[in-house]
């Protein structure tokens, strides 16, 4: 299976630097609905036969146009929603809080699974609802997914099962509004990263508190390279390449 995991459109909560995980929450800003709206036309080389989105109202918003491109229903999993911030909801992502959410999460993708998010899930449940989806998805027998989800779900999914992403990679890199990570495998033979952020769709917004580097007291935190902070995309996907 090919696996395209997209990031949604800006939302206002991303313009104020806020953890916001609770369903429904925001919807998009213009520049989000124009996001959206490009989507089709730039995934148009994918082959694309499923499209799926997490409950959040800003993925369901963000995957409608490409799926109606496709004559495709948007299949809706609670699974693939963002990582919950429990007790840290709608915090300042750049607040002591955000940075314990952002060191708890990438801490999971690097093994320490049964730590919890205060007032939150932990990592082996969030794990676990996200893997459920990728495994229906694989089950479905479609070659190519799309799924809409969410800044820190994807990056902290993919370091933790994509075999050439480590927590450093991912944990420096942010993914802006409509990035993708793109991935190839299965759930029984493992996961490798094709490209990240490779297929931002333009205009690109700005990353939101999950889209920043982790803290550099924070035991995942990487190397934090000019290219990284600017969220470039060739050295990055080289690193995963010659892994
Ligand atoms: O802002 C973010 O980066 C995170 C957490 O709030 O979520 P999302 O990707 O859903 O915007």
């Amino acid at each position: 299976m090919r696996l395209l995991l997209v990031r949604h459109g800006q939302t206002p909560s991303n313009v104020a630097n806020l953890l916001d995980t609770v369903v429904p929450g925001a919807g998009l800003t213009p520049l989000g609905e124009r996001q959206a709206a490009a989507m089709p036309e730039a995934l148009a080389d994918e082959d694309i036969e499923a499209v799926y989105a997490s409950t959040l109202t800003r993925a369901r918003l963000t995957a409608a146009p490409l799926a109606a491109a496709r004559g495709l229903d948007v299949i809706v999993r609670a699974g693939i929603r963002e990582l919950s911030a429990g007790d840290l909801e709608m915090r300042p992502g750049d607040s002591p809080e955000g940075g314990l959410y952002l060191r708890t999460v990438f801490a999971w993708a690097a093994g320490d699974t049964t730590l919890r998010i205060p007032g939150g899930e932990s990592g082996e449940e969030a794990l676990a609802r996200y893997d459920a989806v990728i495994a229906e998805a694989a089950a479905s027998g479609a070659g190519t997914v799309a799924m809409v989800s969410h800044g820190a779900a994807i990056r902290v999914w993919t370091a933790a099962r994509a075999v050439n992403v480590d927590v450093a990679f991912a944990a420096a890199r942010p993914l802006a509004n409509t990035g993708a990570v793109i991935l190839e495998g299965s759930p029984s033979d493992g996961f490798k990263a094709l490209s990240w952020a490779g297929a931002t769709v333009v205009p690109a917004g700005e990353g939101g508190p999950a889209g920043e580097p982790v803290d550099a007291a924070g035991r995942a935190d990487g190397p934090r390279t000019d290219e990284a902070t600017s969220g470039c995309c060739e050295a990055g996907l080289r690193s995963i390449q010659d892994r």
